[in-house]
């Protein structure tokens, strides 16, 4: 099985055509991600969340709801994450990646044939897609990690290579489990909602941690480390390294995020965009590639169950506001997901009433 890592450092000068985007999706050619800049009134809202304190609580909802609205993320700071735990789940994703041989990590390979599943891999083409051109492989490799419920929870298939790997990521799960409820409560009151609104809907959270490594690559202007799409379930909390390389879609252009190494950048996931009603939409993202460093990110995503059933908040709803997305079984939403690909947000818009 193919990892990115092991092509790009076999050391070869163009990349296989399997990884080549249509010259639509394309970033603009580059040679450093720190070349395409933005200026910084055009940048992603950076809020100071005051730890959650209660007496903040009026202007820090006032800000988050400004910033769901105009960019479906932004960043935070005084989360009450320690940043020592921040550069913990960096620095062991980076060693597992680097630190190692591809064989020891094999042992943890993903299976191939079910979408989401736990562990080390890189996206694969499916049996069935083996004749569509147009499947377009992405710059990365990735570990991903079931983390909650406690249920799911199993440390043993988590990489035991650096020793307190499983350690950090099981504390790194429960850390960020509490930001993102915190993170629910403003987005519901931010809206005029009970406290408790959005994270009733959502139900008890499944969370997943996913760590993307992005190995160096021969030829960035024509690949990308993660193609464009909006994250599926309701909120994403995502930390990176210091290179740089996600962007985010907004009126019509890519603006790069500027790594911000202790503050957590949040997203709104198609979860939200339809128990708000499109309210607050989810951010369209994507990753593009360099070709001097390798790039390390955490992504916590925090879903519904498969069994949930996501719609629209009846608070939200009116004859002056009737819902604009149909109910849907967050499981139905998932598997359509894996069965078309994300390109963009086209499995959100298939749930809009007037689509
Ligand atoms: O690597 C990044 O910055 C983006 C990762 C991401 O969007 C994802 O895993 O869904
Ligand atoms: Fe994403």
């Amino acid at each position: 099985m193919m990892r990115v890592q092991s092509l790009s450092e076999g050391g070869i000068a163009e990349v296989p055509p399997r990884y080549i985007q249509p010259p639509e999706d394309r970033p603009p050619i580059h040679d450093d991600v720190t070349v395409i800049d933005n200026r910084d009134e055009d940048n992603i809202p950076m809020i100071d969340v005051f730890g959650f304190d209660s007496e903040q609580r009026d202007a820090v909802r006032k800000v988050i709801g400004d910033a769901c609205a105009k960019w479906g993320a932004f960043h935070i700071t005084n989360h009450g994450v320690p940043f020592e735990l921040l550069d913990q789940i960096r620095g062991v994703g980076l060693s597992f990646f680097k630190d190692y041989p591809v064989e020891d990590k094999l042992k943890y390979a993903c299976d191939p044939n079910s979408p989401a599943s736990q562990g080390y891999g890189s996206k694969m083409l499916r049996p069935e897609a083996e004749a569509e051109t147009s499947t377009v492989l992405d710059w990365r490799d990735y570990f991903d990690h079931h983390t909650l419920p406690l249920s799911r929870r199993d440390p043993s298939r988590w990489p035991h290579f650096p020793s307190d790997y499983r350690q950090v990521a099981a504390r790194y799960s429960d850390e960020l489990k509490i930001v993102a409820q915190k993170l629910l409560g403003l987005i519901s009151e931010s809206l005029g909602l009970p406290t408790s609104c959005i994270e009733d809907a959502v139900g008890e959270f499944y969370q997943n941690i996913t760590i993307s490594y992005y190995p160096a690559c021969p030829q960035p202007h024509l690949t990308l480390g993660l193609q464009s799409h909006s994250d599926m379930g309701a909120i994403t909390l995502l930390i990176q390294d210091h290179v740089g390389g996600l962007q985010i879609f907004k009126d019509s252009q890519w603006i790069t995020v500027h790594p911000q190494s202790h503050a957590i950048l949040v997203i709104l996931a198609d979860q939200m965009e339809i128990i708000t009603n499109g309210k607050y939409r989810s951010a369209q993202h994507r990753a593009i590639t360099n070709s001097s460093s390798p790039r390390l990110s955490v992504a916590t995503f925090h879903d519904p169950a498969k069994t949930a059933k996501i719609s629209p908040a009846s608070e939200l709803i009116s004859n002056s506001s009737p819902p604009k997305y149909r109910e849907v079984k967050y499981g139905d939403y998932v598997s359509s997901w894996y069965t078309k690909g994300p390109k963009g947000k086209r499995n959100i818009d298939a749930l809009l009433v007037n689509s």
